[in-house]
């Protein structure tokens, strides 16, 4: 037996194909979509991510632009920036790569984008808006998550979805999609005792802690959906997941590998998002 895998890269592959015809239209009309990233400082893994975002871009015919600044770059600085971007028309994505250095409050930051170009999702308004069931924009990796559902028929409605985590980014996000999906949803934490009481009675199981091997066979129900969020290193230097996916892919029904799965999802929705929001702002003129 063992869990069919979601293949999220060829999942997100397939969706950045599909946007590229989507694209060529937009620009045979005198539009081009534009997203804008900005990144402080040098942290190696932010580097990475943020390198994939503009080749992602590039890839599909999106207009991009990276703006760097130093680590000791102060808020003032950054929240002209942003000002900036907010008013020009060439750009209708802002993302600013988390985490912030200290000396920069990241609400501050997040909270001065304009709602309508923020393709994060970060912003409160787009959270109320998620809250509320109004149309907005999504977190990028619980909005991937969410496809890739789609992407193997997995109705949600009706189903016990456990989420551990509750992070602003990953976990909430991901529980309020699921209950606007119909789902029955828990949402577990630090402080859940035991874990596995709540894990082992998800129909889907999605893992966001950033704890490698957290979810063992015994943690699920046999033939479970198990979605793995988590980016850790393991001791061989390896990228791994929350899950242990050797054992738990025997018992599970359908599982996300790591790399390959939310990642490339969560890199693929930035990109819908970008396209959404140029859409509605290129509506309102
Ligand atoms: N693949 C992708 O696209 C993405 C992957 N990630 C990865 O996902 C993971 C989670 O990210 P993020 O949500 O930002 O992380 P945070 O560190 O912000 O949140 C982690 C959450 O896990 C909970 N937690 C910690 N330890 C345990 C435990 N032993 N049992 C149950 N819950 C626990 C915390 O609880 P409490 O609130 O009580 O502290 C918290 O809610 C990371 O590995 C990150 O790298 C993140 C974003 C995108
Ligand atoms: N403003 C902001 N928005 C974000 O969406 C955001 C952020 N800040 N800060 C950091 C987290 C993390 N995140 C990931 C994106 C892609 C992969 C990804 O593509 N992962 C690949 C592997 C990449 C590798 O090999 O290192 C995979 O899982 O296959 C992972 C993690 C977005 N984040």
């Amino acid at each position: 037996m063992g869990a069919q895998l979601i293949d999220g890269k060829a999942i997100a592959a397939a969706k950045r194909q599909a946007m590229k015809t989507r694209i060529e239209s937009m620009k045979a009309q005198g539009f081009v979509p534009g997203l804008a990233v900005i990144l402080v400082g040098e942290n190696p893994a932010s580097m990475s991510y943020v390198k994939g975002k503009i080749r992602d871009c590039k890839e599909v015919g999106i207009y991009s632009e990276l703006i760097r600044f130093p680590e000791t770059v102060t808020e003032e600085r950054l929240l002209a920036e942003i000002d900036k971007l907010n008013e020009d028309k060439t750009i209708h994505g802002i993302l600013v790569q988390l985490p912030l250095p200290s000396q920069i409050s990241e609400q501050k930051v997040i909270q001065a984008i304009r709602p309508e170009k923020d393709v994060d999702g970060f912003h409160p308004i787009n959270v109320g808006r998620l809250v509320t069931k109004q149309e907005g924009f999504v977190s990028c990796t619980p909005a991937g998550i969410i496809e890739m559902l789609k992407a193997i028929d997995v109705p949600v409605a009706g189903k016990h979805v456990v989420v551990v985590g509750r992070s602003n980014i990953v976990g909430k996000p991901a529980s309020l999609l699921f209950l606007n999906l119909d789902a029955t949803v828990t949402i577990c934490h630090s402080k859940t005792k035991p874990l596995s009481k709540y894990t082992q009675q998800a129909d889907i199981l999605v893992a966001a802690v950033g704890r490698e091997a957290l979810i063992h066979a015994e943690d699920i129900k046999p033939g479970a959906i198990v979605i793995d969020v988590g980016m850790n290193r393991n001791a061989a230097g390896k990228l791994v997941g929350d899950v242990a996916f050797e054992e738990v892919k025997e018992k599970a029904g359908f599982i996300t590998p790591v790399p390959g799965g939310v990642g490339p999802m969560t890199r693929v929705m930035l990109l819908e998002n970008t396209l959404l929001a140029a859409d509605r702002q290129n509506k309102k003129g």
